[in-house]
């Protein structure tokens, strides 16, 4: 009976790291090596990074690559394998998974399905390959078999599917694998982290091990590698449908590696069982996203806005979680060594040390705001250990309001002049705030979510200002029953004030008593309306349609709240257009440079929303 030792090894990359990038490479085959692993599979384009964008289009991005490839050489005496990079054959580039063993490359094999879906482009950079054909790639004067090709080690023949191969039903290479009768498949994959994804994840790999007839063995990139898509660096194995691997997820580490002993005949293998929780992979992605971002830009660490609502105080929760668990993994040297800071730490409180640090936050009172906020974020702030400042707006909000009025020559009222009286507020925290930033050397965090990003609730150049968006892709139904899972689950109890306040912006006279949901319509409508209007991709009199069934609203209502979805869907694109970076996290997001493209200026939906209008109610 064959025993072959295999891994998977993911790795966090960082496109043009090329030193950073091969170091994570070699560690890992060392790893590998002290593990007894022979055959060691990478995810894909492991060299230079999946998110490299452009740089994959020049001449001399993929050749450079090549040239990585060749370091590697050395490090296969004694191990196969297989990492993945992209490859030009004449005019025209691939992406490709190479095999070395014994210092050599045994061959080079194409992805077949390229990803176009939601957050990937890569019909942009790459062409597919054509099933069953085989060529030659000249690697250094060395002709090496290049295209559709099987491999074989001690007697045990395996193939590859690159990620987007697998997930395309019954066109999928591994069928034509499965008559070739490989033993083995791998799927080095950069496959975007999303709530729920995993769980998919492994359906498709313990399903794969029974339609295939192979061990189907894959692996994922791991971190935020280029600043907006996550990768949980999900490494699994299943046969005969019974999943036998899978490591902890999206770890603070460089990179893991995990193998097992592959034999064609064992039976009766053990299943692993895992659990998902959606709360809980989003902490876990927002955290290493946050930890990445701040080492790969060399930023020493956050500067926020804290109004001690739900937006601000659910993001500075994120960055001490992410100080608590890159602690509990890392410890404290490495924590501080990997993000690259060099803060003096007091011994007797660690922890909160570090997140005094790391994280500076203000409240930025006006004439408008409450005790109750002011309580909220002081108490938040403090329970986190959090560096916070308490300054008013107001006399900078009266500076420039009466060179407004001079200058126009009339008083501003709340009856004429409401929306600019608002944003003249959000807007004079903004240089402020950002000072704080460039003093620290931080990252300014912007605190806009999804559903405020669907209808521009925010203002542009006030607190849509900063340098990353960390919740602009979840909705706000979301983070409300987020910070209610983080005091119960994670013990954060500092947000027990937090959680008892009502969503608001503060910006009206307090007698007005301004809530988001009276501003815009119940943030659940906006979520359902949006689940339908921009992930399924409906139209309003079809939304309406479905809504009436679903929801308790009067039809007037529902179709009012419908027109106004839309109405300022349509009229703040260029807004999300100007919003900060922010994190793919969801199935699916409203980011213009990810998800969702959408005309800046349009029709706005006229003539859809009078057909609306024509429905009986
Ligand atoms: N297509 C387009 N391309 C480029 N610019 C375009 C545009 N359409 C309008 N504009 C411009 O947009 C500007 C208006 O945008 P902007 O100044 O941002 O302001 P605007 O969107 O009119 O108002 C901001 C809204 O956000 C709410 N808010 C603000 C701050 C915080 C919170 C909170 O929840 O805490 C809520 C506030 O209550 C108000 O309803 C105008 O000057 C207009 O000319
Ligand atoms: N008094 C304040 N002090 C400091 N920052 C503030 C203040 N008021 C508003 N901001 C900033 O403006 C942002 C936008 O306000 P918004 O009301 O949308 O969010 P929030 O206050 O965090 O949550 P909620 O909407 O649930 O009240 C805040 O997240 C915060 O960064
Ligand atoms: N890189 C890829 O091919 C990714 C596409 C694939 N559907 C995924 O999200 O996992």
């Amino acid at each position: 009976m064959s025993i072959l030792k295999i891994g998977g090894a993911t790795v966090n990359q960082t496109p043009l790291d090329w030193e950073g990038n091969l170091k994570n490479i070699t560690n890992a085959i060392e790893e590998a090596k002290s593990q007894g692993i022979e055959l060691l599979c990478f995810p894909e384009l492991a060299i230079t990074g999946y998110g490299s964008e452009d740089l994959f289009l020049s001449k001399w991005y993929p050749e450079k690559s090549l040239e990585q490839l060749k370091r590697l050489l050395p490090y296969t005496k004694d191990i196969t394998i297989c990492i993945g990079l992209p490859v030009r054959i004449g005019e025209i580039l691939y992406n490709c998974t190479a095999v070395l063993e014994a210092e050599k490359v045994l061959g080079v094999m194409a992805k077949q399905f390229l990803a176009i879906d939601g957050v990937h482009y890569e019909f942009r950079w790459f062409s597919s390959w054509t099933a069953g054909k085989i060529t030659t790639l000249d690697f250094f004067g060395e002709s090496i078999p290049f295209g559709d090709i099987v491999f074989d080690k001690k007697g045990i023949t395996y193939g590859f599917e690159i990620c987007e191969d697998a997930w395309r039903g019954d066109l999928r290479p591994g069928y034509r694998l499965k008559d070739r009768q490989v033993n083995l498949i791998f799927n080095p994959s950069a496959s975007h982290f999303a709530m729920g994804k995993s769980a998919h994840r492994e359906e498709l790999v313990t399903e794969s091990s029974i339609a295939l007839n192979a061990t189907y063995f894959y692996v994922n990139l791991l971190g935020n590698e280029a600043g907006r898509m996550i990768f949980d660096g999900e490494i699994l194995a299943a046969k005969d449908g019974k999943l036998l691997l899978k490591n902890p997820l999206l770890s603070f580490r460089p990179y893991q590696v995990r193998g097992f002993e592959f034999s064609k005949d064992a039976k009766s293998l053990e299943a692993i069982k895992s659990v998902h929780n959606k709360n809980e992979e989003f902490t876990a992605a927002v955290c290493l996203a946050l930890f990445d971002y701040m080492r790969k830009s060399r930023s020493t660490g956050f500067v926020l806005s804290l109004s001690g609502g739900a937006d601000s105080s659910s993001i500075a929760t994120l960055v001490a979680e992410m100080v608590n668990r890159g602690f509990s993994e890392l410890g404290l040297d490495a924590f501080l060594e990997r993000a690259r800071l060099k803060h003096e730490i007091p011994s007797e409180a660690p922890l909160k040390g570090v997140v005094k640090k790391i994280l500076t936050t203000a409240y930025q009172g006006s004439e408008n705001s409450s005790e109750d906020t002011l309580a909220s974020a002081r108490s938040l702030a403090e329970s986190l250990g959090a560096t916070f400042y308490d300054w008013k707006i107001s006399e900078e909000v009266s500076s420039y309001t009466q060179k407004i009025e001079k200058a126009i020559g009339r008083q501003l009222t709340w009856d004429h002049d409401d929306i600019a009286l608002q944003n003249i507020q959000a807007r004079v925290r903004a240089p402020v705030i950002w000072m704080l930033a460039n003093l620290n050397n931080a990252l300014l965090l912007a605190t806009s979510n999804r559903s405020e990003g669907d209808v521009g609730y925010a203002t542009m150049d006030g607190d849509t200002s900063g340098s990353i968006s960390p919740i602009a892709a979840v909705d706000k139904e979301f983070i409300l029953q987020w910070l209610q899972w983080a005091e119960k689950s994670l013990g954060y109890t500092g947000l027990q004030k937090v959680n008892s306040l009502q969503p608001t912006a503060e910006l009206r006279p307090r007698e007005q008593h301004q809530t988001d949901e009276q501003d815009l319509m119940p943030y659940p409508v906006i979520v359902e309306i949006e689940r339908l209007a921009i992930r399924d991709r409906r139209k309003p009199a079809d939304i309406y349609l479905i809504l009436k069934q679903e929801l308790d609203i009067s039809p007037v209502q529902l179709k009012k709240y419908i027109h106004k979805f839309f109405r300022l869907w349509s009229r703040n694109q260029w807004k999300r257009e100007r919003l900060a970076p922010s994190f793919h996290l969801d199935d699916f997001n409203v980011d213009p440079k990810t998800w969702c493209r959408f005309p800046i200026l349009s029709g706005g939906f006229t003539e859809e929303l009078y057909e609306l209008d024509q429905i009986d109610e």
